[in-house]
């Protein structure tokens, strides 16, 4: 018997407040984001896209002053637990930036880094199998595949950006997060990325900030508008761009404010 496969909610945030200093850069945002698609989050410069982003995997711990409340569960489990490893956290919420950012290291050891400190492999041969599994699901293997042992950022922009995915790939995670990761890239590089994004999100839960409302509409199946640290508005990609229920989002989609 064949089922229908509903959406599952992965992460949980529940009213989350996030501060620099004294400074509330994210005001009670309460949101389900669902397994299996892609959630854009989109709004002005300063709306506090990225700082929402990064309290998903804790990268806000990074952040001296920064401070997160309120509750945000990963398959239910509170990620801000004191029995939660931050490490092992992001092995399963990984994250793509804004630049390319691979290690001086060899495209090989780009992507078992990863794999290698949380001892997911013990021969050699696993390894291998490992990389090439993540190079060839993030698109880059038949590109790579006579070139292991070269620099990871002798690459492309838009390859260093695919072998990035590859390295959060490479440690199975559940959710992928992508902090603008087209906007140092060149057309068809991007075009290469969301084609990427599309092929991913079956496996995956995707998040994806962006400043690119046509990527948005793109790429997403659900967007999230957030305007002066709050979300004002989360619904399917559809209706948020062409029926919103918010003035402020229509006021944004159509270009009244950037
Ligand atoms: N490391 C930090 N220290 C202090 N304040 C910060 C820090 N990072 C961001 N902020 C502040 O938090 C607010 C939200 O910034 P954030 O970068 O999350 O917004 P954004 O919507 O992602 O913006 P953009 O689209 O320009 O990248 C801004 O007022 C910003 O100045």
């Amino acid at each position: 018997m064949t089922q229908t496969k509903l959406p599952q909610t992965k992460l949980t945030a529940r009213n989350v407040d996030v501060f620099y200093g004294d400074n509330k850069a994210i005001d009670d945002v309460s949101i389900d984001i669902g397994n299996g698609v892609v959630t854009a989050f989109i709004g002005p410069s300063g709306c506090g896209k990225s700082t929402f982003l990064r309290s998903l995997n804790r990268m806000n711990d990074t952040i001296a002053g920064a401070r997160v409340t309120g509750q945000i569960l990963l398959d239910g489990e509170d990620i801000y637990d004191r029995e939660m490893d931050p490490v092992a956290l992001r092995a399963r919420v990984g994250m793509v930036f804004q630049k390319p950012n691979p290690f001086p290291k060899s495209i090989y050891e780009n992507v078992a880094y990863g794999p290698r400190i949380h001892g997911l492999a013990q021969k050699k041969a696993d390894m291998d199998g490992i990389v090439e599994k993540a190079l060839t699901r993030a698109g880059l293997w038949n590109e790579v595949k006579d070139r292991l042992t070269d620099a990871g950022t002798a690459l492309s922009g838009g390859q260093q950006q695919r072998l990035c995915i590859a390295r959060a790939i490479a440690v199975s995670p559940e959710v992928i997060l992508m902090d603008e990761p087209c906007s140092a890239l060149d057309p068809i590089a991007t075009a290469r990325i969301e084609e990427l994004i599309e092929d991913l999100k079956s496996r995956y839960a995707i998040v994806i900030v962006t400043h690119s409302m046509q990527q948005a509409a793109r790429v997403s199946q659900k967007t999230a508008f957030f305007h002066l640290g709050r979300m004002v508005e989360y619904g399917d990609t559809h209706q948020i761009f062409t029926n919103p229920r918010e003035e402020r989002t229509k006021d944004y989609i159509t270009g009244r404010y950037g």
